[in-house]
């Protein structure tokens, strides 16, 4: 089996990794992979929300898909990269133009959302994370986050006050990172944590092994939002399996309802930002599309 943890610097001969310029040539040098992780990307600054950084990173899913479908098309591809709720719908719509989507295949990486719950959860509970179970639904951004705590194993048995306030911390804990770097990143270690958790469930998946279930956002159908993090069986290729989505109270409904809207609107900014960025790109090099 073949990997690569992808920098653009690994797809593009030019090796022009700054920005979207429009006038790539797309060589890929990685052939055969497998699977394709990307961490490439400008963090936030303070006082920055995940969507503003869409015009610095948008450029980094059109070229790595476009890369992912000329030299590995049946590679399964999971971005880090932020905003992950635009950032995926834009890879999604680039596979499409080149003829090779499979939605199996593609992944927003979710798993620090459900690192922190365990942390935060297993803190308050005075037990260790390990042994906390907890479903993230939704996005990667504010509200879009949402821990289904009443779903939590060990019961998280606290009132409803303390339950918005956890909500509240697992859902701006990126922000908090962010704030406390004070200009110098985001968090890039408890994401190293996470990103290798992920991938390591991954690769447990492509070689076949039962029953490997994670909270990541991928092209869904359970709610109204065309991409959608719920928790999922991992195989061969990718998805094997939506679990249903779990049971929520009726407050945690409310939070659902009013996250579908934002998601919706991203996955829209998303593929909007595909398609220009696919005819500026068909304008500058047009043997590099289909
Ligand atoms: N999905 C998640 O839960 C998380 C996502 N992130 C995101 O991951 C990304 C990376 O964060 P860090 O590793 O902390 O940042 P970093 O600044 O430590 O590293 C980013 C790397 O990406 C490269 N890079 C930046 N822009 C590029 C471009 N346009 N093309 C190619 N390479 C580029 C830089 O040269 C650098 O090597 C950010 O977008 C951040 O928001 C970070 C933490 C959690
Ligand atoms: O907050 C950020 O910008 C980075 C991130 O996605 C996270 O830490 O969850």
């Amino acid at each position: 089996m073949k990997g690569i943890a992808a920098d653009l610097s690994h797809v593009s001969q030019k090796g022009n990794v700054t920005g979207f310029t429009g006038d790539v040539e797309l060589e890929p040098v990685v052939r055969g992979a497998d699977l394709v992780v990307v961490a490439a990307g400008m963090p936030r600054l303070p006082g920055m929300q995940r969507d503003q950084l869409m015009a610095a990173n948008g450029g980094v899913a059109v070229r790595v898909a476009t890369a992912v479908s000329n030299a590995c098309p049946g590679a399964l591809l999971a971005f880090i990269t932020n905003p992950v709720n635009m950032i995926v719908p834009t890879a999604a719509e680039v596979l499409k133009a080149h003829g090779v989507y499979d939605p199996r295949r593609l992944f927003g990486i979710t798993t620090l959302d459900v690192v922190r719950s365990k942390k935060f959860i297993g803190d308050s509970m005075n037990i260790s994370p390990n042994d906390v179970h907890i479903p993230v639904i939704g996005g990667h951004a504010g509200i879009t986050i949402l821990p289904l705590l009443t779903q939590c194993q060990p019961k998280f048995k606290r009132g409803l006050e303390e339950t918005k306030q956890l909500t509240h911390r697992i859902q701006e804990a990126g922000t908090e990172v962010v704030n406390a770097k004070a200009g110098k990143g985001s968090a890039t270690l408890s994401m190293a944590f996470a990103g290798a958790h992920f991938v390591d469930s991954l690769l447990r998946g492509i070689g076949g092994q039962e029953g490997v279930i994670e909270c990541v956002f991928v092209a869904s159908d359970l709610t109204e939002a065309p991409f959608f993090a719920s928790p999922l069986e991992l195989g061969k290729y990718g998805v094997k399996r939506y679990l249903p989505l779990p049971q929520m109270s009726d407050s945690e409904r409310e939070s659902l309802d009013k996250l579908l809207p934002v998601l919706q609107q991203n996955a829209n900014e998303g593929i909007e930002f595909a398609r220009k960025s696919l005819k500026e790109l068909e304008k500058a090099a047009p043997a590099a599309l289909p």
